[in-house]
C-alpha cells in the first residue's frame, strides 16, 4: 500500500461510477493547499480529473475541514472519515465521568493525580480522547500512514470544539516498536496503553463496511507479542492492555490483575 492519490473534493463520491465522472480540483483555496500541502509532505500524487478507482488504492479527497478516504474493497467504494468531536464519539466523550470511567482505574487515576500515558496504538484515537478528557496528557503513536492522516484531521477538527483537550492529545506518526527506555524516561511516560487490533473482532465490530476497511489499512497487527515484550522491557511503570472477553494474554505473559468491563477487559501489568 504505497500508492496514495489525492483527489480534489468535487471528486469525492461514495460510488466507483461518481468517482470516474469528470472531477476537477475545486476552485478553493483554503483545499486545494491543503491537498498540495500533505501531496507534498508525503509524497502522493495528485489526481484531479476523470481517473478510475483502482482496487487497493487509497484515495484522499479533502472537503474542509474534513480529510476522507477512499477505498475500493470488493468491488464497492466506501469513504472513511474519523470523528473525535463530532458524533457519537463527541457525544460520549462530553460525558465522560471522572470517577466511573473503566479506563480511569486501569490506567490508575487517583482524585488528585493523572499520569502520562502513552498510547501505543492510536487507532482512531478514541481511547485517548477518553483519557484525554479525564486530564491526562497522552502522547499517541500511529503506525499506517492513512490511519495517522485521518487521525491528525480529526484532532485538527477537534482542536476548534474542544482546544484544551486537544492541546494534550500529542499524535506521532511513528511504530511503537522503536520504542526503549530511554525514549520511555525522556517523554516522562507512566503508562503505556495497548489496543492492538484483534482478529476475533471480525464478527462483532468489523461487520460495518468501514471497520472492515479499517482493518485493510491497519493489518492485523501480528508483531502485537513483540509490542508487548519491549513494552514490558521499557521499565515503564504501568502497562495497560485492552483486550476482548476471553482472548489470551499479549505475549502470554499474565497481568497483575484484569479488569472486565462490558464489552471487554483490562490487563493491567505492574513494573516493579
Ligand atoms: C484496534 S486499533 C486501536 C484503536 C484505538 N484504541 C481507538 O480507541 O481508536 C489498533 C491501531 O494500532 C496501530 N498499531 C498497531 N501496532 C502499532 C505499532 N507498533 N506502532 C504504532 N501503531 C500501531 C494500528 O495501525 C491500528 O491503527
Amino acid at each position: 500500500m504505497n500508492n496514495l492519490y489525492f483527489i480534489g473534493y468535487e471528486a469525492a463520491q461514495q460510488t466507483s461510477e461518481q468517482l470516474t465522472e469528470k472531477s476537477p480540483l475545486a476552485n478553493n483555496e483554503i483545499v486545494n493547499n491543503k491537498i498540495v500541502q500533505l501531496a507534498k509532505q508525503f509524497d502522493m500524487t495528485i489526481v484531479d480529473s476523470g481517473f478510475k478507482p483502482v482496487a487497493n488504492q487509497i484515495y484522499f479527497a479533502y472537503s474542509h475541514p474534513w480529510l476522507s478516504l477512499y477505498l475500493e474493497l470488493n468491488g464497492r467504494v466506501t469513504r472513511l472519515q474519523f470523528d473525535l468531536a463530532e458524533g457519537e464519539v463527541g457525544f460520549r466523550a462530553a460525558r465522560v465521568s471522572k470517577s466511573n470511567e473503566v479506563v480511569a482505574k486501569a490506567i490508575g487515576c487517583k482524585p488528585h493525580y493523572r499520569p502520562k500515558v502513552f498510547d501505543a496504538t492510536a487507532g482512531m484515537g478514541r481511547d485517548s480522547l477518553i483519557m484525554a478528557m479525564l486530564g491526562c496528557e497522552v502522547i499517541m503513536h500511529e503506525r499506517s500512514l492513512p490511519i495517522y492522516l485521518l487521525l491528525e484531521n480529526a484532532l485538527n477538527r477537534l482542536q476548534q470544539k474542544w482546544p484544551d483537550i486537544s492541546a494534550c492529545m500529542h499524535l506521532e506518526n511513528y511504530d511503537s516498536l522503536q520504542v526503549n527506555e530511554h525514549w520511555i524516561r525522556e517523554r516522562k511516560v507512566d503508562v503505556v496503553y495497548l489496543d492492538p487490533m484483534f482478529p476475533e473482532r471480525k464478527k462483532s465490530a468489523l461487520v460495518k463496511q468501514e471497520m472492515r476497511i479499517f482493518k485493510v489499512l491497519a493489518g492485523e497487527d501480528a508483531d502485537a507479542d513483540q509490542l508487548m515484550i519491549n513494552t514490558l522491557k521499557s521499565g515503564v511503570k504501568r502497562v495497560v492492555v485492552k483486550r476482548p472477553k476471553g482472548a489470551e494474554h499479549l505475549a502470554s505473559k499474565k497481568p497483575n490483575h484484569e479488569i472486565i468491563a462490558k464489552k471487554f477487559r483490562y490487563d493491567v501489568y505492574l513494573n516493579h
